[in-house]
């Protein structure tokens, strides 16, 4: 599947966004190796710290799916330029996307950008981080 179509379903999971308090859409969709697309749309909630992202949705319901392995990420939401996943979502897509893994945000007038996960959380923190400091 090329770029532009799972862009094209991260599209789809931002009609979904459930967003009464932020009225700020976001839409993801994960790639697994094996070739299945998951959706995900950010889901707020009155207790506003309860809200989550779009990414973690899609990543969260592949995961728990028995996904382990994937290949490519798109988000959009409706920005100036392409959409910054938060810091709490680079932590977790940082857990389960090689550092070599393209991840594409975008935004809904067209323009993309394409990183890598290690340019989107340089020097993160590793499960071989927290190996090393359990002694
Ligand atoms: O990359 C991002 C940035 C923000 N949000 C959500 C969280 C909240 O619902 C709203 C405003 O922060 O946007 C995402 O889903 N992904
Ligand atoms: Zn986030």
């Amino acid at each position: 599947m090329d770029q532009q179509t799972l862009l094209s379903h991260a599209k789809d999971a931002w009609n979904n966004a459930y967003v009464p308090y932020s009225k700020f859409r976001v839409g993801a969709a994960v790639l697994t190796k094996s070739g299945k697309v998951y959706k995900g749309c950010n889901i707020e909630n009155a207790a506003y710290p309860v809200t989550c992202c779009a990414e973690r949705v899609a990543i969260f319901k592949a995961i728990s799916e028995g996904e382990k392995e994937f290949q490519h990420i798109a988000v959009v939401a409706d920005t100036e330029r392409p959409v910054p996943p938060c810091g709490s979502c680079r932590q977790v897509l940082s857990e389960f996307c090689e550092p070599t893994m393209e991840i594409q945000i975008a935004n809904l007038k067209g323009d993309t950008k394409t990183m890598t996960m290690e340019e989107l959380l340089p020097f993160s923190f590793t499960p071989q981080d927290l190996a090393d400091g359990q002694k």
